[in-house]
């Protein structure tokens, strides 16, 4: 009950065993603490954050409106409620290299396990979306460069994403790619690869693990975590997908209450009042005080 147990120092270290498990990672997207656990019910390797989600979530377009603040608190807020690594979107990192440094202090101290920092310009842009633009390499290594020093705890993971692909082309992010892991990356984010051979080329240029983006709707297909291991993928996330079913549910309740004037029709395709309570570990909080305090206290027996 409360909040995981598993501290984040031990967490990060989990993140780290299982990207060199050899083992491809799965990371869904969480939208709330609450998805959170239950992608952990469900055995999965790890939480991503997305910082589309943060920001929708909020009502707001994926254009690196959110602060340092919300992101940090939020993510804290879904982080701390599993006992899995989460890993956490911080766009440009919010800034300066200065900036990127207490970014990632922030985020340490709000018990995520990592975080990628991307080298677009502000303001970024979907990475699935045309029109993006990227900082220089110099600029682009900078924040890692910075990200890296600031760490506290060296198992936190800095993980470099660029979205140069869709701008210079494949050749140009495997450079990218190198470069951004000299500067200090533990991981690289190929942003919007449009095919498993392109993922294979990054996996040929960088010795770190790689990451593939299985987001729907965008520029890459939908591969499976064995066509994404074959190409020498090591972690994978689906960023929107849990906010997209479950905003794809709301929308359909919604119309039928609408239609109907009851939500009767609908009900069984929901989670029920047993299982959200399960979820929240409902009966660990009403025994609270048995298993608490079910000690003999000295002189009343
Ligand atoms: C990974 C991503 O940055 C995110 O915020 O989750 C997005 C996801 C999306 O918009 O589908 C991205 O730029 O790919």
């Amino acid at each position: 009950m409360l909040y995981a147990k598993t501290t984040p120092e031990q967490k990060r270290v989990a993140l780290r065993e299982g990207l060199a498990s050899g083992t491809i990672q799965q990371f869904p997207g969480a939208f709330n603490p609450l998805s959170a656990r239950l992608i952990e019910e469900k055995g999965f390797n790890g939480v991503y954050i997305s910082g589309a989600v943060l920001a929708n979530d909020l009502g707001l377009p994926d254009i690196g409106l959110t602060t340092l603040t919300e992101v940090a608190t939020r993510a804290g807020q879904i982080a701390r409620m599993t006992e899995l690594p989460a890993i956490v979107d911080a766009d440009t990192g919010f800034g300066e290299p200065m900036n990127v440094a207490r970014s990632i202090q922030e985020l340490e101290n709000a018990g995520l396990a990592g975080c990628h920092i991307e080298d677009q310009f502000n303001p970024k842009r979907c990475g699935h979306l045309d029109g993006k633009n990227v900082v220089d390499l110099e600029t682009a290594t900078k924040r890692i460069r910075a990200a890296a020093d600031a760490r506290r705890d060296p198992n936190f993971l800095i993980m470099a994403r660029t979205d140069i692909r869709a701008v210079d082309g494949i050749e140009a992010a495997q450079d990218r790619a190198k470069a951004l892991v000299d500067a200090g990356a533990d991981a690289i984010f190929p942003e919007a690869m449009r095919n498993l051979e392109e993922f294979q080329a990054i996996r040929d240029a960088v010795d770190v693990p790689v990451l593939a983006n299985m987001t729907e709707f965008g520029k890459s297909e939908l591969f499976t975590t064995e066509q994404l291991a074959s190409a020498g993928v090591n972690i994978v996330i689906y960023p929107v997908t849990l906010l997209r079913s479950a905003m794809g549910a709301t929308e359909r309740t919604l119309d039928t209450i609408k239609a109907k004037g009851s939500q009767q029709t609908d009900v069984e395709n929901m989670l029920t009042r047993a299982r959200l309570y399960e979820l929240v570990d409902y009966e660990a909080y009403n025994h609270f005080d048995t298993s608490v305090f079910n000690f003999q206290v000295p002189g009343q027996h």
